[in-house]
């Protein structure tokens, strides 16, 4: 449905106040000539209707010839912001940037946010953005799955289909997204309610076995033929076989002719409760990124390729997000996800 710009300008008040946006503070709108204008709009109206001194830095679109699509989250880590050190200057000089154009995975996102400067990206759909508007109680019960989380060395996945997976913690943070940036350095995404961490190097192993419904970003395509089946060793997939889906993923990723877009990215579960699985079959491949596939309510969501996020050395463009159904979760011995459902801990489930 379409979203008015004063009801979306609302939404954005609600969300940059959450993100501590008021008189004392300085608001950097990054955009590119594909940002959306009514998300332009609310995020500088928002940002003076809340006191606070608002700017906008453009940039030119950045495009790679190996990148396919118009997927924001296809190619990642080069931006418009690569090599751009004046601009990379006028955004660090903010308080928070509302991003518009896609940093994420970017060297230069985690050299602003190590600043001090707080980041939202926010590029979904307005129908998404208000059906997904953040709350505390998102941030209350997705902070709430942090701390078993930070404490597990183990991280295991299992499902009916035949997904059997592990991978040591440790190595590397806890990254929570519950939709506002309201810490010093830190990113959020609105809309999401989700939480994810990396594998230790090399620790990645086992079995994940895609089964009909099962989504495959940036492509936007449900499994509907026989199940999938990515061989993990060593942190790194070793093979990928089944049917049609299969064969078009091994030939998406062979495209980059780069050996890390087969390392095991981040990998959590969704914790959003107004996230839907069926969301993203009533949009048009370009319309969104599809954010209710990574945050829909107890998927196990695992990604391959980059780890900038955390600093980690794997800066490779191709980045697939794979949310799984039905799918269960252990940290340690401690079930958080059980077929689908969230079971743990107590304070991050919701009534269903
Ligand atoms: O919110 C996001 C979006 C994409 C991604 O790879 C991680 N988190
Ligand atoms: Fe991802």
């Amino acid at each position: 449905m379409p979203v008015s710009q004063s009801e979306l300008t609302q939404h954005f008040e609600h969300v940059l106040k959450l993100s501590r946006v008021d008189e004392t503070q300085s608001v950097a709108v990054l955009k590119s000539h594909y940002s959306n204008p009514f998300i332009v709009t609310a995020a500088m109206e928002a940002s003076y209707r809340l006191g606070a001194k608002a700017y906008a830095v453009e940039l030119p679109a950045f495009n790679h010839r190996t990148a396919m699509g118009n997927d924001l989250t296809a190619y990642v880590g080069h931006t418009a912001l690569t090599g751009h050190p004046a601009a990379q200057q006028a955004l660090m000089a903010a308080d928070l940037v509302v991003d518009t154009m896609m940093l994420l995975h970017s060297p230069e996102q985690e050299a602003i946010l190590k600043s001090g400067t707080r980041i939202l990206l926010a590029v979904e759909p307005p129908e998404m953005l208000a059906r997904m508007l953040p709350s505390l109680e998102d941030k209350r019960r997705v902070e709430a799955a942090r701390q078993p989380f930070e404490a597990a060395e183990t991280f295991r996945v299992t499902s009916a289909a035949g997904t059997d997976f592990r991978a040591r913690l440790g190595q590397y943070p806890v990254v929570t997204e519950y939709g506002f940036a309201d810490e010093p350095g830190r990113w959020d995404h609105w809309p999401s309610g989700f939480l994810f961490s990396w594998p230790n190097e090399g620790s990645a192993e086992g079995k994940l076995v895609l089964d009909v419904g099962d989504i495959l970003l940036p492509f936007k395509t449900y499994v509907r033929d026989k199940p999938v089946t990515l061989e993990i060793e060593e942190g790194f997939i070793r093979r990928i076989h089944g049917g049609f889906d299969a064969e078009y993923l091994r030939d998406y990723m062979a495209h980059f002719k780069d050996p890390d877009v087969y390392a095991i990215s981040h990998i959590g579960w969704g914790l959003q409760p107004r996230a839907q699985w069926t969301a993203l079959g009533l949009h048009d491949k370009n319309d969104a990124i599809g954010m209710d596939a990574r945050a829909f309510y107890g998927n196990f969501l695992f990604s391959t390729g980059p780890n900038t996020e955390v600093g980690g050395p794997r800066n490779t463009p191709c980045h697939m997000d794979i949310p799984m159904r039905h799918c269960s979760v252990y940290l340690d011995d401690m079930a958080v996800v059980e077929e689908g459902d969230v079971v743990a801990p107590e304070a991050s489930r919701i009534e269903t």
